[in-house]
């Protein structure tokens, strides 16, 4: 933390909305050294903590002391501002915690401790902190606890203990209410309890897209200030078998077999996916099945769009109440049953779906830089059977300014569902006796010039594997809440002008 002094004829701006806290301040504490205050016998004072806004979407704690001769002014000061905070509604004031002490670099806890916790003492808030002993401890925790004593639940950790906690939370939700969660069709109710997550993990795409930073310190803040972002949330079925919910990347092909490969390098840390992506990119192998899906004909945007979803998006709230529209004229029928499906058959090196652009720090604009948040789509990008080369031009793009999807071999569509069955799979269900088909796979194998895999990739969902390979996939529309408010529009304008208002006042 930050601190500075406001003196005689001084002033300082801060909106109530980013106060942290307020306390008196232990002058015995403070040094006050420096002008007329040394003079004064007994002077009092109060500090205001608030958030600061820096580059890059970056916040940090910041204080100002103010300095008084009157104690009974300071205390007036201190019990107006306090009033003030009590008015912000959207404060958490319990919180839920659950600690993952091996992701990422497996610094969960440290992190925790050293740069968060004294933040949300700072500003009163009360947390229950639970730190993971297993895989899925926080997901079954979930089911068992008081959930309504909580504001919001907190997860320490990267992607896949967040979907932990997404999914005992949807899960619970789900159940409370009587709902099959093995229906494709049913219609999943709202999780209102909002999660905030503090990054520790190794690649944190879902903070770094929701927040534009992935900085223990910065996801506090968010918590703290109590933020809201709605959220699409996909679920994947096999066979009207539930098997799991996708917020960021659901991957085949080439995310699938970096994941599957990584796993057993767990033990490089956040390295692993450089060293797995690497020898992935050197297979090329390529997957061949097909596709259907059902186009998102409610949203205004599209994956080609310039601009991104931002704080506030318009696009994300039009399309929202345009699939709010469209359920009510329906009634109790289906909406989707009645669209079009668009089915592509082909071989691809990968087939992602993506919710949200999946911007993280190896990639600052994401798989998809113009997909939305909570507009109730997902982008389904293809990226076709094409050279080592062309593919490696396809990957670079992702890190620089050039756009991924100027490619022949690359398509794009916003969808509502999405299905896919492996050329394997198709054929093996299939009463076709024609032995040369049903070993398609094998004869690309013994071709020199076909990199088509004789063997199914794996599916990524959100950093863990999905045991089938044939899947049905649907978004549903802002199925929770983050602490968070999506990627705020001109930061660095904003902060410059904050400290312009500091000075000048
Ligand atoms: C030449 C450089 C090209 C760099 C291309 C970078 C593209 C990076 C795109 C990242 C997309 C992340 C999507 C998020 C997925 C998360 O739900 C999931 C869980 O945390 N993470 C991963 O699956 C982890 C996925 C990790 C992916 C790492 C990919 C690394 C590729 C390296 C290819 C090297 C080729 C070099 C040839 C000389
Ligand atoms: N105590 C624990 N022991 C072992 N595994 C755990 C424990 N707690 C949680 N997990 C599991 O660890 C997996 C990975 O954790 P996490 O997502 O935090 O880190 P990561 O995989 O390094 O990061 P990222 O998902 O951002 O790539 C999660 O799927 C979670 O279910
Ligand atoms: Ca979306």
């Amino acid at each position: 933390m930050k601190g500075k002094k406001i003196e005689d004829g001084e002033n300082c701006f801060v909106p109530t909305s980013e106060i942290i806290a307020v306390e008196e301040t232990d002058l015995n504490k403070k040094q006050h050294n420096s002008g007329k205050w040394q003079k004064m016998a007994k002077p009092h004072a109060f500090t205001v903590y608030y958030v600061k806004k820096a580059r890059n979407h970056r916040w940090w704690c910041s204080d100002v002391t103010f300095w008084c001769v009157d104690e009974q002014l300071c205390n007036q000061w201190i019990q107006a501002l306090k009033e003030l905070l009590e008015l912000q509604k959207a404060r958490p004031k319990q919180l839920l915690v659950y600690i993952n002490p091996y992701g990422g670099k497996r610094q969960g806890k440290r992190i925790y401790e050293q740069k968060v916790a004294p933040l949300f003492s700072l500003a009163s808030i009360s947390t229950d902190v639970f730190i993971t002993e297993r895989a899925n401890h926080a997901k079954d925790n979930l089911f068992e606890v008081n959930i309504n004593k909580y504001d919001g639940v907190v997860c320490v950790g990267g992607d896949g203990m967040f979907s932990e906690v997404m999914h005992g939370l949807i899960g619970r939700m789900q159940k409370d209410s009587g709902i099959d969660q093995n229906n494709p069709k049913a219609p999943l109710v709202q999780c209102n309890i909002r999660i905030g997550i503090i990054p520790a993990g190794s690649t944190d795409c879902i903070c770094y897209s929701t927040v534009g930073i992935s900085d223990p310190v910065t996801s506090a803040l968010h918590i703290i200030v109590g933020d809201s972002q709605p959220l699409d949330v996909s679920s994947v079925h096999h066979n009207n078998t539930f098997l799991k919910y996708t917020v960021s990347l659901l991957g085949y092909g080439f995310y699938g077999d970096i994941l599957k490969d990584s796993e057993k390098k767990r033990w490089m840390g956040p390295m692993r996916y450089d060293y797995s992506g690497f020898k992935t990119f050197l297979s090329h192998h390529c997957y061949e099945g097909t596709i259907s899906f059902q186009p998102a004909k409610h949203t205004l945007g599209s994956p080609r769009d310039k601009d991104s979803c931002r704080t506030g998006c318009h696009i994300c709230r039009q399309s929202e109440q345009q699939l709010a529209e469209q359920r009510k004229k329906c009634g109790l029928k289906h909406e989707e049953d009645e669209e079009e499906w668009k089915v592509i058959k082909g071989k691809f090196l990968a087939i992602n779906v993506v919710n949200m652009s999946c911007a993280c720090p190896r990639s600052p604009k994401g798989l998809s830089p113009a997909a939305h948040l909570a507009d109730g789509s997902a982008d389904l990008i293809l990226v076709r059977k094409c050279s080592r080369f062309d593919f490696l031009r396809y990957l670079v793009r992702h890190t620089n300014q050039d756009d991924q999807f100027d490619f022949s071999f690359v398509d794009v569509y916003r969808v509502k569902s999405f299905q896919f069955t492996s050329k394997l799979l198709e054929d093996n269900e299939s009463d076709v006796t024609d032995i040369g088909k049903k070993h398609f796979g094998q004869f690309c194998r013994d071709h020199p010039a076909c990199c088509c895999n004789i063997a199914n990739s794996t599916w990524n969902c959100d950093g863990e594997t999905l045991d089938s390979s044939a899947i049905e996939v649907r978004v549903h529309c802002q199925l929770m809440k983050l602490f968070a408010r999506g990627i705020e529009e001109n930061c660095k304008e904003a902060s410059r002008n904050q400290s312009r208002v500091e000075q000048l006042l």
